[in-house]
């Protein structure tokens, strides 16, 4: 069976929720921008492209639902509302902002057509295509991510030219953080189904362990050759020499990727990619160009969401039966790993700077640095990449 985080036919919208997982698959309805809001600040759905889907679905939902006054404007004036709220849910991963920005420029020139004072009707209409288009074109780009992935790797790293290669991955990019397929994940499932992956190995990712909850179940679901490290053993990891043991690259995902290429994605991304420079080790970003932000020149303008300190502190879950190696899905815990009292700094997202990453994978191919040593990310939306795989 295929992972879905999204479920979705027209009026009905369900989401896998995040939180229970990996001990539990349970899906819950949302029906109203606010339970997505509500959904996407408390984690229950996670990954920049899936949070934004969800969000431009849950209004899709909404619009069949609302009492709103029959006009064009009235109708318009109710999405805007929305959409401004819902962006307001996670501020680093642009995603959500990029679909806002589209959702109302469709708005837009709908009301341009009708006219205020005509028929909301069409407005209703033309916002649910729209966002119902956002779904389907993920699962299609991602999948082309992963194609142009593996090929890359298998093109430009030492391994890859003799076959099968390991790679490291950090937190959540796969099924669970896109419409489908997924991104970094993507392009592990695309070296595996083509026969050229050898091992994947995904961090844990603290504090949020989205690596050890989301990701590892994701490959074990998949039967995706994998490892679990806790983020500290990165080093360790890559120093191993042997052929079997030696990664070939880091694929990470993205939140925001600025105009010259710094890309914000989840705590720890950055350290992976010093890592990766200090071994020799590719180091790409896997992302759609909807992650692609050219208005944030760099990194310096990302804004990078802080979150409450309990989530380093404490760990929740249900209770382990140590005599039958199980946990019981009736119980939950929540235990504290830290010193009461002790102040704690935990922004969810860090920057890795350009010059640590080899290659932005996109939809329309993998974008190198030119002679000068910059990424020029404004071709990729005129379909032009100068590292094909
Ligand atoms: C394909 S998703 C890329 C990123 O969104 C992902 O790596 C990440 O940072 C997810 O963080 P999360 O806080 O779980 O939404």
């Amino acid at each position: 069976m295929v992972l879905e985080a999204i479920r979705y036919d027209r009026g009905n919208l369900q989401i896998l929720d995040q939180l229970k997982l990996p001990h539990a698959e349970v899906y819950d309805d949302i029906n109203t921008s606010g339970d997505a809001w509500e959904a996407i600040k408390h984690m229950r759905t996670r990954g920049a492209p899936a949070i934004a889907i969800v969000a431009a679905l849950s209004l899709a939902v909404e619009l069949l639902i609302a009492d709103i006054p029959p006009t064009a404007g009235d109708t318009a004036a109710f999405v805007y509302d929305r959409l401004d709220y819902l962006v307001t849910s996670r501020p680093t991963a642009v995603n959500l902002a990029d679909a806002v920005r589209k959702l109302k420029a469709v708005v837009d020139a709908e009301v341009a057509k009708v006219k205020a004072d005509g028929n909301g009707d069409s407005i209703r209409e033309a916002y649910i295509a729209a966002a119902e288009k956002m779904l389907v074109d993920d699962v299609r780009d991602n999948e082309a991510i992963g194609k142009h992935g593996a090929e890359w790797i298998q093109k430009n790293t030492e391994f890859g030219q003799n076959g099968q290669v390991s790679v490291i991955t950090h937190c959540n990019t796969g099924s669970l953080a896109t419409a489908g397929y997924g991104t970094a994940l993507g392009v592990i499932r695309a070296l595996h189904s083509a026969g050229t992956l050898k091992h994947a190995f995904c961090t844990e990712t603290r504090p949020y362990n989205q690596g050890s909850r989301l990701t590892a179940f994701e490959l074990v679901h998949d039967k995706i050759p994998a490892t679990l490290v806790t983020d500290s053993m990165a080093a360790a990891l890559l120093k191993l020499k042997g052929p079997s043991e030696r990664i070939a690259a880091i694929v990470v995902g993205a939140d925001r990727v600025a105009a010259n290429g710094d890309t914000a994605n989840k705590i720890g991304t950055y350290s992976l990619a010093i890592l990766a420079k200090f071994h020799g080790v590719k180091f790409l970003v896997a992302a759609p160009r909807t992650t692609i932000d050219l208005q944030t020149k760099s990194g310096a303008d990302i804004v990078i969401e802080e979150r409450p300190g309990n989530e380093v502190t404490l760990v929740k879950g249900p209770k382990w039966v140590a005599v039958l190696d199980e946990v019981d899905l009736s119980s939950s815990e929540t235990i504290k790993i830290a010193a009461s009292g002790i102040d704690v700094w935990n922004p969810a997202f860090d920057v890795t700077p350009a010059e640590l990453i080899d290659g932005i994978i996109t939809e329309v191919g993998v974008v190198e640095k030119d002679k000068n040593g910059e990424f020029q990310l404004q071709n990729v939306f005129q379909g032009l990449t100068n590292g094909n795989g």
